[in-house]
């Protein structure tokens, strides 16, 4: 096992008019389970298959262990990659596709049989170990596909690519956490390749966030959460994503439309900097709007425009003059009119990138 660092690495597919992926520089580290997530189209099979070896990169060197691969096909790379599609040997039994990664490398027949039988226990495949692949329907047919990548102790990674589209949702729930034991049994290095927020969320330690063929942001779950450090994070992780308005800033004072909504904090060092005066975009999740009976800074006035009620919350829709406000509440009553919003957690955006966050106006604090 090792870690797999890219020195560089980018990808076009059309000569370098355009980027799949732009030029960067990563490591994953060994025995990790991360998840990569991102919209389509976003560059996570180009950078799946640079891993793998199917994609030799435009530009850029891939290393394993210290070892550069970039120029070694799949075979020479000792990784492991599960598609979104079942790749089997169909007129096989389950067994023996499942037996052949091993065989393929001379496994002792008894470590084979303890192999096979172990993840074969693991994804609820053991019923079947005896019928040939293709009498399986899809669903299973991909699960035996996933052990295929799993059953092979000593490989390097496992890259999973979308590896649950073609499996029914009550299932996807239990197959993630049989891979999150297996993971913590194995203890491979893992790449899940997924455009859905709730299986990134549950399945990584570590969710790096592709767009555009960057990473804009990686961390664990709760930190892309409670402190998203894109403006494309905010919104693409959480349901409904962070609310988003225009502001400017005046003076120190973030201001949305005319009106004060708090003091604008510089992000990292020196402590202290301000920021300069200009437009800036004031972020604040759904989760982190309070509804309040009286004005509090930091925070906004704004018109209340409907109430969803969704059960277990409320969403509270009202219009800011930069733009739309959603605030999840405890379900009870709001009022209509005009509703104080008071902000925990609200940050400030400049191109899309963080820059610093929103505090409380001196003499309006609690
Ligand atoms: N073989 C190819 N030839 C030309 N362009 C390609 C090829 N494969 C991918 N692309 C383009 O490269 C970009 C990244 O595609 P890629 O498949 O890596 O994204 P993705 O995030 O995996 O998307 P999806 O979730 O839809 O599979 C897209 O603009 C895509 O159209």
């Amino acid at each position: 096992m090792a870690d797999i660092h890219l020195d560089e690495v980018g990808h076009s597919y059309d000569g370098g008019r355009t980027h799949a992926l732009a030029p960067m520089t990563w490591t994953w580290s060994d025995g990790r389970a991360y998840a990569l997530l991102g919209p389509s189209g976003c560059g996570k099979t180009t950078l799946l298959n640079i891993i793998s070896g199917l994609l030799t990169p435009s530009a850029g060197r891939v290393h394993l262990g210290g070892r550069d691969v970039t120029g070694i096909p799949p075979a020479g790379r000792n990784i492991a990659q599960v598609f979104q599609f079942p790749v089997l040997y169909e007129e096989m039994s389950v067994y023996d596709n499942l037996a052949f990664p091993l065989r393929n490398r001379r496994y002792p027949k008894a470590e084979v049989d303890q192999r096979v039988r172990t993840v074969a226990r693991l994804l609820g495949l053991e019923e079947v170990l005896g019928r040939r692949s293709r009498r399986l329907d899809p669903g299973r047919q991909q699960i035996v596909s996933l052990g295929r990548g799993l059953v092979r102790p000593e490989v390097a990674a496992v890259l999973l690519d979308e590896p649950l589209t073609v499996i029914d949702p009550a299932l996807k729930w239990t197959l993630r956490s049989k891979l999150k034991e297996i993971h913590r049994d194995t203890r491979h290095t893992l790449i899940y390749v997924t455009h859905d927020q709730t299986e990134a969320l549950t399945f990584a330690d570590e969710v790096v966030v592709l767009k555009d063929g960057a990473i804009v942001q990686s961390g664990e779950p709760a930190e892309l959460f409670l402190s998203p450090a894109h403006e494309f994070v905010g919104h693409f992780i959480g349901s409904p994503g962070m609310n988003v308005l225009d502001a400017a800033i005046e003076r120190g004072v973030v201001r949305v439309g005319g009106t004060p909504a708090g003091l604008a904090v510089a992000d990292g060092a020196p402590a202290g900097r301000t920021l300069s005066d200009g437009p800036v975009r004031l972020g604040v999740r759904p989760e982190f709007v309070r509804v309040v009976p009286v004005p509090r800074s930091p925070g906004l006035s704004a018109q209340v425009t409907g109430v969803d009620r969704m059960g277990s919350h409320h969403l509270v829709h009202a219009r800011a003059e930069g733009g739309t406000l959603v605030a999840k509440t405890e379900p009870g009553g709001v009022a209509e009119g005009t509703g104080h919003f008071h902000f925990e957690r609200a940050y400030l955006f400049r191109d899309e990138v963080r820059c610093g966050t929103l505090a409380a106006l001196e003499g309006t604090a609690p």
